[in-house]
């Protein structure tokens, strides 16, 4: 499903690489927990397998397509069909309501508005469905985002991440600002949403104890600074 192989990743201006990964392969509908500490690189790793980053030397392979030899366009194109992000901040547009906001999700895929269209009549009923299934209340759906609480962002922002069925979803410190049971209880959801359809979850945390709540946790020092 996702396969890294010689992976060598430098930013600009740095004299040492930030990631030498050897080898890495993640299953197919696997939850992945990821940490290390502060500076180590998950959030390089994160923006390489979403394609936001080019790669600039190895192998990342996801779903069989190569992302080291597709264009930046092309890559933003698989990125917008096949992987849903939940970062940190949420990114949400403040002056576009909770379902507005879910449904660009699929703005920039054809393949996700298919998929939405296909398996809820439409992508306003998905994303409406969606964000009822991660537990926001009916009336805050067409109200303003700037109303609702940090909890309720992240459960928009997930929602974005799951409309149209991507295969990957990758998370980076999305449960950073709530208490500890406010934090299982939404990852429970993700994973209830992600096992409907066998998406890979790739989570990025600090917080340990959230680890065994997931099929793998991947210490990035364990795996980081291998010779190639
Ligand atoms: N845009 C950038 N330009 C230059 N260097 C960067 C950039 N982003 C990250 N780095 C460097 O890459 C290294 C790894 O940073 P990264 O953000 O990936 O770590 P992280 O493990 O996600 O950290 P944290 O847990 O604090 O979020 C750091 O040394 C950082 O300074």
């Amino acid at each position: 499903m996702i396969e890294i192989n010689d992976l060598l990743y430098t930013w600009q201006k740095q004299t040492q690489p930030t990631l030498t990964i050897k080898h890495l392969h993640i299953a197919r509908g696997e939850k992945l927990f990821l940490h290390g500490p502060s500076g180590s690189g998950k959030s390089t790793l994160l923006g390489l397998l979403a394609g936001i980053n080019p790669i600039q030397q190895g192998e990342i392979n996801i779903l069989g397509q190569s992302l080291t030899k597709l264009s930046n366009a092309k890559r933003d194109r698989f990125r917008a069909d096949h992987i849903g992000t939940i970062f940190q901040n949420f990114n949400l547009l403040p002056y576009l309501n909770p379902l507005e906001n879910v449904m660009l999700g699929c703005e920039f895929s054809s393949l996700r508005t298919k998929q939405a269209q296909q398996e809820s009549g439409s992508i306003k009923t998905q994303a409406s469905n969606l964000l009822t299934a991660l537990g926001l209340k009916p009336q805050h759906l067409i109200s303003s985002v700037a109303n609702l609480s940090i909890g309720q962002q992240q459960r928009v922002a997930a929602a974005r991440a799951f409309i149209g069925r991507p295969e990957v979803i990758i998370a980076d410190e999305p449960t950073s600002s709530l208490d500890t049971d406010t934090r299982e209880a939404f990852i429970k959801t993700l994973f209830t949403q992600a096992e409907k359809y066998q998406a890979t979850i790739i989570f990025v945390s600090h917080d340990n104890s959230l680890a065994s709540l997931f099929d793998r946790k991947v210490s990035l020092q364990s795996i980081n600074g291998t010779t190639l």
